[in-house]
């Protein structure tokens, strides 16, 4: 608390409506809707002080940084997750999002190949099948009331995980999928919950809590379903027995192989990861995976239907590549769909659905105008970077053309934050890219969407997700 009352000249600007002793905690009470206009308030700040501001939860600091080249600076210096990220310990302590640095660089570097170009292209047959599955499932919709997609396109993720990440065949995704997913979405909520209660912090309270109790039953829940997945797979491994997914999915792109099985290989010949650290990477690559694309995939049809003219000259390039075919999205189509490509950036853009991240600051940082103090956190703004004043006067509104234009684009690489900045970006982004993609093919040919935007309301529940003016409508194309 002296610390944090001594004046220090190289200190960025505090944000305003602290209090003695608190800070600025009370100010992240409330809902979930109150949370994200806290954080957007925050990085608003930021970006007008010329990029950094600083709050404080109590005597911990918190630096909030949306200028690109100091986040990107402090985001490659500072590896490690600040603490509240620990909250998800029992579940994915070794898991990429939240491990620690050394151990992430080790399994990061193992973890890269599985999620390359070749390796990714072999999974399109399989999300191909499910983006057709989502077409009809959506069917009954059709000319009726405004409803909310998200489930739909949670589902659809889901499947498309579970297949391609655990290996699961039809029969066992059917059989695990929903009380597994429901188990980590209450996990997420529950964490969310610790987050706000911030007397919870405290792992002393915490552990005698009645959220603690609730946590220990959706762990058990977890680990008795993946446990004996691992556990079956690995033995059918060692008797080299071919499960079905292998063939349920063949694929015209080469050799598929489900990203479970690259870490158990991994672990037979190199010892590189224990049964837990493979769970605790598939809870991880699952969780990280469908929250964020389902989200994303809900504001970018929101907006599509928000827009008729960007919806119909993504449906004139859909018929330039396609034709009147309703044949599968091949990886040659994939890079040639360069409009839709590029009202998906946009859209990611303007509603990022990770819009902050954070650090743990374990050394001192000197940033251009300021010092980061070690022993603090930090939030890196990705909402603030991703409307940085670089991204020009017009930075505010839906262009997707500014993406056709590499000379309309700004210069720095950490503006292009929807997947987050530096080493520790996302792992996953050509994988969702590719899942959205498809999916947005399929519905498009089918459907003609309607929403609106701009009447959306936001809550932070870990994700950005929309809880207002979020329903879309579907016609029939004729
Ligand atoms: C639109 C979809 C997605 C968005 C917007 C997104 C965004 C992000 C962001 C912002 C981070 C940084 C998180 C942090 O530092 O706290 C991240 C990390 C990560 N994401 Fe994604 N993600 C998406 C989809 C996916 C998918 C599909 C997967 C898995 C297949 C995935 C797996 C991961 C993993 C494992 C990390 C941790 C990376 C590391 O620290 O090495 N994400 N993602």
């Amino acid at each position: 608390a002296w610390l944090w009352m001594k004046p220090d000249p190289h200190s960025p600007p505090i944000f305003p409506g602290s209090l003695p002793f608190i800070g600025h905690s009370h100010q992240i009470f409330g809902d979930r809707k109150h949370l994200w206009d806290f954080f957007r308030r925050l990085q608003l700040y930021a970006l007008k002080e010329g990029g950094v501001c600083k709050a404080s939860l109590g005597p911990h600091t918190v630096y909030v940084i949306c200028d690109p080249e100091d986040s990107l600076k402090l985001s490659n210096i500072c590896l490690n997750k600040p603490y509240i990220y620990d909250f998800g310990e029992e579940l994915v302590k070794n898991g990429l999002v939240t491990a620690e640095a050394s151990i992430w660089k080790r399994h990061r570097k193992l973890l890269n190949p599985a999620f390359n170009q070749q390796v990714l292209n072999t999974y399109l047959n399989e999300i191909n099948v499910q983006a057709r599955t989502l077409v009809t499932q959506l069917a009954p919709t059709v000319g009726k009331e405004p409803f909310d997609v998200r489930h739909y396109i949670v589902n659809y993720i889901l499947a498309i995980s579970t297949r391609t990440l655990m290996g699961l065949s039809t029969k066992d995704h059917l059989g695990i999928g929903t009380d597994y997913t429901q188990a980590l979405d209450d996990l997420l909520i529950l964490y969310g919950n610790r987050f706000q209660k911030i007397w919870l912090h405290l792992s002393y309270i915490y552990k005698w809590s009645a959220l603690k109790r609730r946590e220990n039953q959706l762990l058990d829940k977890v680990k008795d379903i993946i446990n004996p997945i691992i556990r079956k797979r690995k033995s059918e491994l060692v008797a080299n027995n071919v499960p079905n997914i292998y063939s349920e999915s063949t694929s015209t792109s080469g050799k598929f192989k489900p990203v479970m099985d690259q870490m158990l290989q991994l672990a037979e010949e190199r010892n590189a990861f224990t049964d837990d650290d493979i769970g605790q990477h598939l809870h991880t690559l699952v969780a990280a995976s469908y929250d964020t694309t389902a989200g994303a995939m809900t504001f970018i049809l929101l907006v599509i239907g928000s827009y008729q003219n960007v919806q119909k000259r993504i449906f004139d390039e859909l018929q330039e590549v396609f034709g009147h075919d309703d044949t599968d999205v091949t990886k040659q189509d994939l890079q040639k769909l360069v409009y839709l490509e590029a009202v998906i950036k946009e859209s990611m853009r303007l509603y990022p659905v990770s819009p902050i991240i954070a650090r743990k600051v374990d050394v001192e940082v000197n940033l251009k105008n300021c010092t980061l103090r070690a022993g603090s956190s930090c939030a890196i703004g990705l909402y603030g970077l991703l409307r940085h004043p670089l991204w020009g006067a017009d930075a505010e509104q839906f262009k997707p053309e500014r993406w056709l234009d590499p000379a309309t684009l700004p210069n720095h690489p950490s503006l292009y934050a929807y997947f987050s900045i530096g080493k520790r970006n996302c792992i996953g982004k050509l994988f969702s890219m590719m899942v959205m993609k498809v999916a947005l093919v399929h519905i498009i040919r089918r459907y003609r969407v309607t929403g609106d935007i701009n009447s959306v309301v936001c809550e932070f529940d870990i994700v950005l997700k929309p809880i207002k003016g979020h329903h879309i409508c579907l016609k029939a194309r004729t």
